[in-house]
């Protein structure tokens, strides 16, 4: 029996093959199973009609002893030209000439779903194995064997087999310190391996398994007998429940699959399932999750989506399939349209994915839009969960996607306290109202209890109350929402006067400009001390002028490393309608150093209300008491 070459630039390429291309060797079995799966498709199609499905079948035996795994299919088997062209030849696919060929006579090519493209898979069980032998036949011709150690070359001779199908056996290479070769001798091995990546292969994957029973007529003893039996097992599930109708689906199945699958112990919140066909067709099963995933803030949270291609897993957090505002969804791809590189672990082309993942982020954003509309309390649900990360699309990017997501928006209103929209903010915009307003701050009865807002609900203004910190930014890269402004309560002027209150207050400003002149020079922090018509029970409040607010200063000094110390500009504003004003206007003709001082509690005070530290707590403090014992 001579021994032949392997064709082409084999020997390199083979050396690239089992060295190079894949980077993890575990995949060989995935290949020959794909392999497998494929030949018995194309028995099945040349021959229609004449076909029992009981007989198409995958095996796997494995023999500890003499280190071997044998894969064996009941599929189209190669004769001896078959298995020195397409094994003979590295990178020549039998696979891909038999859909071509296929799709010449007219058989619509959706229908051949053929996995082997490359004319490589094959090759990668050299990977782990020292000598391969495949015995093969196809239907009314012998059966030959071919044999290599995938370095030398191959020979090829007549082998033994009764049906037609393929057989190949691996030896499996010694173990050495860096590689454990044996662990693909377990069976608990194969069928990780199985269920990882040939899950679905559609025809079942037998192996026999040895289990441990209890003996038959001793199951009602007290102590039940066991013994040791051999058992035929199908690993694969081999019909992926995203390939079923949805009709036929029940929602504890999906949530089953959902807790098998995800590494959840809670029922989704959400589960969208979805086919499309088009220039890239594929099927979609996502989750919304019903709580926040363990780990979710954490830098080394892997988002994305499981990729499989014709039921083949490809690989895991398949990030380019979901915008990271979406980070949230977990979930699954099966397309048969994707054009993967000759290791599959990586997809060639970028804009298959691109077609799919923006199917993916329209679906999702419309199944949100439903259930904004729709089932407002589970929306709400949702936001409570997740909201945070469509608050961070909003921003990101530029603000690239601001328009898709500010519909989604929920904040905290002064009206009823509740969560709105922002489109339900601007239906219900007094007549004359130029813009949304919002406060800052940390908590949302601290917000509602403030002096700017309490004005501006007085007036009839409704107001959001921002407590993330992201809000703030969300703000001004929205920069508008329906034509209307966003409007910072608490930085500058609101112009919410009447001309007669502005003209009265400007009057009033003018007698006692002197007065204020000398509180400003008094106060080291504040840029500007002015009278406000903001205020009605209270006495004073600080605000910030124009540049970056107060909650941003905040979010701003809170970052890590942060190497620039932002500060906004201060200005107190008093309440000329509060008798704390008289009292200031008497003393400021008395005793200007008691103004100094009703000064510096006032600024105090404006802080505490804000949310700011102040200065000097003693003094402070020392001031009160002396002015609640005159
Ligand atoms: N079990 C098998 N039964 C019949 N033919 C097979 C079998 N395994 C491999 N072949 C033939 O050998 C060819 C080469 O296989 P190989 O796995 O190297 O490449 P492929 O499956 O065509 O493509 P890919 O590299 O994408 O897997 C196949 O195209 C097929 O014609």
């Amino acid at each position: 029996m001579a021994q032949k070459q392997f064709k082409t630039e084999s020997k390199r390429i083979l050396d690239l093959m089992i060295n190079s291309i894949y980077t993890h060797k575990e995949i060989f079995l995935r290949e020959l199973i794909s392999n497998a799966s494929d030949a018995i498709d194309k028995y099945y199609f040349t021959n229609q009609g004449h076909v029992n499905s009981d007989e198409l079948e995958i095996r796997i035996d494995l023999d500890e002893e003499n280190r071997k795994i044998t894969i064996s299919d009941t599929g189209i088997g190669m004769d001896e030209t078959d298995l020195d062209e397409n094994l003979g030849t590295i990178a020549q696919s039998g696979s891909l000439a038999f859909k071509e060929e296929m799709a010449k006579e007219d058989k619509k090519e959706e229908d051949i779903d053929i996995i082997g493209q490359f004319g490589v898979g094959f090759y990668s069980a050299f990977m782990v194995s020292k000598e391969i032998t495949v015995i093969s036949k196809k239907e009314g011709c012998p059966a030959y064997k071919w044999t290599s150690d995938g370095v030398s070359g191959y020979e090829i001779s007549e082998g033994e087999r009764e049906n037609h199908g393929t057989t190949i056996i691996l030896t499996l290479k010694e173990d050495s310190d860096e590689e454990d070769y044996s662990q693909y001798l377990k069976t608990y091995k194969i069928k990780d391996l199985v269920k990882k990546y040939s899950d679905y292969i559609r025809y079942p994957i037998h192996m026999n398994v040895e289990t441990t029973k209890v003996k038959e007529g001793s199951e009602d003893k007290d102590n039940p007998e066991y013994e040791t039996v051999i058992e035929e097992q199908t690993l694969n599930s081999m019909v992926p429940l995203w390939k079923r109708a949805k009709s036929q689906i029940t929602q504890e199945e999906y949530n089953q699959f959902y807790k098998d699958h995800f590494y959840d112990y809670s029922d989704p919140f959400r589960t969208i399932h979805f086919n499309v066909e088009g220039n890239v067709s594929f099927n979609a099963l996502l989750y919304i999750p019903s709580r926040v995933p363990q780990g979710f803030y954490n830098a080394d949270y892997k988002r994305g989506l499981q990729l499989y291609c014709r039921g083949v897993f490809i690989m895991d957090h398949a990030e380019d399939l979901l915008p990271d505002y979406l980070r949230f969804v977990k979930g699954l791809v099966d397309s048969q349209d994707l054009s993967l590189n000759i290791s599959r672990e990586l997809l060639q082309h970028d804009h298959q994915l691109k077609i799919i993942a923006s199917r993916i982020e329209k679906k999702v954003l419309s199944e949100l839009t439903n259930l904004l509309t729709k089932e407002r309390e589970e929306y709400e649900k949702f936001w409570n969960n997740f909201g945070i990360n469509l608050k961070f699309g909003c921003y990101n990017n530029y603000g690239r996607d601001k328009d898709k997501l500010q519909d989604l928006l929920l904040f905290n209103s002064s009206k009823e306290n509740k969560l709105v929209t922002l489109n339900e903010y601007v239906q219900r915009m007094k007549e004359d109202q130029k813009d949304i307003y919002y406060v800052s701050g940390s908590d949302v009865n601290l917000i509602d209890k403030l002096p700017v807002v309490q004005t501006l609900k007085s007036k009839g203004f409704e107001v959001l109350y921002l407590t993330d910190n992201v809000d703030e930014f969300v703000m001004q890269s929205l920069m508008t929402y329906r034509e209307k402004g966003f409007k910072n309560a608490a930085q500058g002027d609101l112009d919410i006067d009447s001309q007669e209150e502005k003209d009265e207050l400007n009057k009033t400003k003018e007698e006692n400009k002197e007065l204020l002149d000398f509180m400003k020079d008094s106060l080291e922090e504040v840029s500007e001390v002015r009278l406000s018509s903001k205020l009605i029970d209270d006495p004073v409040c600080l605000t910030a002028g124009e540049g970056i607010s107060f909650e941003m200063e905040r979010v701003f000094n809170n970052m890590p490393d942060n190497p620039m110390p932002m500060k906004a500009n201060r200005i107190l504003e008093i309440n000329p309608k509060h008798p704390i004003f008289e009292r200031l206007k008497d003393l400021y003709t008395d005793d200007k150093d008691k103004v100094k001082e009703v000064a510096e509690v006032l600024y105090d005070q404006a802080c505490l209300i804000e949310g700011f530290p102040i200065k000097d707590p003693i003094a402070y403090s020392r001031k009160i008491c002396e002015l609640l014992v005159k």
